[in-house]
């Protein structure tokens, strides 16, 4: 399952954009929502630590503001280039992307130099709590 280079550009590129005093791990996401429009978001991390943002909210709240409602795919760029471990969303970000996305939607994650692999979101959040489990 190949990523397209568009994703992972624009994820890297908010990967750039990166506030991340505290642990100085950079991470980038970017979600190609139905209508083909690409929203992409970085951590944000906050002197209060519990208070810190995941790249993927960012982008997620970028493609809501957007009008967007569903993703397509999404790209996570985490870590250092040649590090050999992939960032994979957190739990928490699993259950913010599954609001958006369905079992089959892709999920492809990076180090910082483009190494890496895609998942679904059933691969990574099994048998998942959803909008459908309160009839949206
Ligand atoms: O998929 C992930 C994993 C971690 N982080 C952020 C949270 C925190 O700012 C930093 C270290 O955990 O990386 C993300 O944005 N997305
Ligand atoms: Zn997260």
């Amino acid at each position: 399952m190949p990523t397209p280079a568009d994703l992972f550009e624009a994820a890297a590129a908010a990967r750039a954009r990166s506030y991340s005093p505290y642990s100085r791990f950079k991470v980038g996401a970017a979600i190609r929502a139905e209508d083909g429009t690409v929203h992409a978001g970085c951590n944000v991390e906050n002197a209060a630590y519990p208070q810190g943002q995941c790249a993927e909210a960012t982008a997620i709240g970028a493609m809501v503001m957007a009008g967007a409602k569903r993703i397509v795919e999404i790209a996570v760029v985490g870590g250092d280039a040649g590090s050999g471990l992939l960032c994979t969303p957190c739990g928490g970000c699993r259950q913010r992307i599954r609001e958006f996305a369905g079992p089959d939607t892709p999920i492809h994650v990076f180090d910082a130099g483009g190494a890496g692999r895609s998942f679904t979101l059933g691969e990574l959040l099994p048998h998942s709590f959803g909008p459908d489990n309160l009839g949206f």
